[in-house]
């Protein structure tokens, strides 16, 4: 099959989040089952600076009404998949790619309209005709309604698959304020009350098909509280949705052969991760002791993350014999509490706002639980990342989390972590003592835990083979 990966961010060129991860992963996947697939993706700042290339077409154009918009396209292999780049510096080349670090950018309707125009004019112009164009998430969901409405015929045989990373994110803007946007009467009759456009809901109302990352989060978007109010849209269209299961990179997570690490490990012997415990604990200024259990939190401080009931109970937490790392960068009320514990028990409490590639491998190694505590959570990344380290998650069983981890009261042979139900305090803090228990009087048990977990396995061929079906029931029968 001939596959148009759209997408806004991509692992190694520009992310802010799990969506780059499997922006990378899972079109090599496909690329490794046999299918010609292709990125699009716009050329931020942020790539432009590692990579300088060079136009690959003639200038290309978009237009709004009277208005041309011009750009060029790049083009990179990210492990011989193509990726195309769009070109259009004044939407792109900002030092973020939604927001300035504080606000989101005023135009972000604008540029996401426009890159999604531009994505299949991209398509156009490499002579690229796609059996599915995959878009993902809201910044891309409106290919699936410019390809059914395409004049030219390139997209008459085409299919999209809308895939959901995050509800969460729909970007609903002032419909009057996207020059790309007013041309199509068909759109202006789906604004709300306000006048604003939902680029999402576009997306689940056009797409052939639409999945989630997760078989769990796919549930619970056709229920009422877990569809991020889009519940009418995705229950009529709830025979089309379907989770998929991410997957995990395990060349790139893998303690055996790790260069951002100390020490490397293997689940035969753990000697290694114990190495890396220290290393960390060295770094960040926590005492170095061995006995004492280290819980790592690494994620994007946004009140998805479960800070909302984890903050208030910060302080009991750490009347235990136990340390806790927290990393992250994103919204700065959560930053400022953690800042706030973290000075008032600095031998138990470190915060680094902050992230990077290496500091997130030293916590995954480091560590001997990873608390993922999440509201929500469409599949998670870190969870898994966490179980290939053999660092046992403690996470709330919502969405994916419920479908990666098993816990050790409800399958005590099989377990490879903790979950909790309710999103509240006390069902959190209650949970981490029991893991905490669990390891003081258990450490035989806890150690067949973590061998346990870092043998198991989720794999982006599993999900590509998932994906692979998928579309494949998006095309006609003769396909
Ligand atoms: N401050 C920061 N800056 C940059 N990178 C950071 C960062 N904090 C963490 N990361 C990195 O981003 C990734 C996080 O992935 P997650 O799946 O855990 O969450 P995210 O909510 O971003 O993704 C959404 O999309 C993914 C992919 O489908 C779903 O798994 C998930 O549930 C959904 O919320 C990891 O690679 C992590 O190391």
């Amino acid at each position: 099959m001939k596959i148009l990966f759209v997408v806004s961010e991509v692992e190694d060129l520009a992310k802010t989040g799990g969506l780059a991860d499997v922006a990378k992963s899972l079109p090599i996947a496909l690329r490794s089952l046999g299918h010609d697939v292709r990125i699009v993706k716009p050329y931020y700042k942020q790539l432009a600076d590692k990579f300088k290339l060079e136009n690959v077409s003639d200038e290309q154009q978009v237009h709004a009404g009277d208005k041309e918009y011009r750009f060029n396209i790049k083009r990179l292999e990210l492990e011989s998949v193509p990726v195309y780049c769009v070109d259009y510096p004044d939407y792109f080349h900002r030092a973020g790619l939604y927001s300035d670090g504080y606000q989101p950018f005023g135009d972000n309707a604008e540029r996401f309209a426009f890159f999604s125009l531009a994505a299949l004019q991209t398509a156009r112009a490499v002579d690229f005709q796609p059996d599915i164009i995959h878009c993902n998430d809201w910044h891309t969901s409106l290919c699936s309604y410019f390809i059914k409405r395409d004049q030219s015929g390139f997209f008459a045989r085409t299919k999209s698959l809308l895939t959901i990373h995050n509800g969460a994110y729909q970007g609903s803007y002032r419909f009057a304020d996207i020059p790309f946007l007013r041309p199509h009467s068909e759109l202006a009759a789906q604004i709300d009350s306000h006048g604003n456009l939902n680029f999402l809901k576009m997306g689940i109302v056009y797409a052939d098909k639409i999945n989630a990352v997760s078989p769990n989060y796919a549930r619970e978007l056709l229920t009422p509280l877990g569809s991020h109010n889009l519940y009418h849209e995705l229950q009529s269209r709830a025979n089309d949705v379907t989770g998929i299961l991410n997957g995990c990179d395990y060349q790139q997570w893998d303690p055996a052969s790790d260069t951002w690490l100390p020490a490397n490990y293997n689940s035969e012997s753990l000697k290694g991760k114990k190495v890396c415990k220290k290393a960390l604990q060295e770094e960040v200024g926590l005492p170095v002791k061995d006995g004492v259990p280290l819980i790592g939190m690494l994620c994007r401080l946004t009140e998805q993350k479960g800070f909302g009931y984890l903050l208030p109970i910060l302080g009991q937490l750490l009347q235990h014999n136990v340390q806790v790392l927290v990393i992250g960068t994103g919204d700065p009320v959560i930053s400022d509490v953690l800042q706030f514990n973290a000075a008032q028990h600095p031998d138990k409490l470190v915060f680094r706002d902050d992230f990077s590639t290496r500091i997130a491998h030293m916590l995954e190694a480091g560590c001997d639980f990873f608390l993922m505590p999440s509201l929500f959570e469409p599949c998670g990344l870190n969870q898994m990342y966490s179980l290939a380290f053999g660092t046992i998650p403690i996470v709330r069983a919502v969405g994916g989390l419920r479908d990666t981890v098993l816990d050790l009261q409800m399958l005590p042979e099989q377990a490879t972590g903790f979950m909790f139900e309710a999103p509240d305090s006390s069902a959190l803090l209650n949970c981490v003592r029991r893991a905490l228990l669990f390891y003081h009087e258990y450490p035989d048990e806890f150690v067949q835990m973590q061998k346990r977990a870092m043998r198991h396995r989720f794999t982006w061929y599993d999900a590509a083979l998932n994906y692979q079906a998928l579309y494949q029931n998006c095309l006609p029968m003769d396909n």
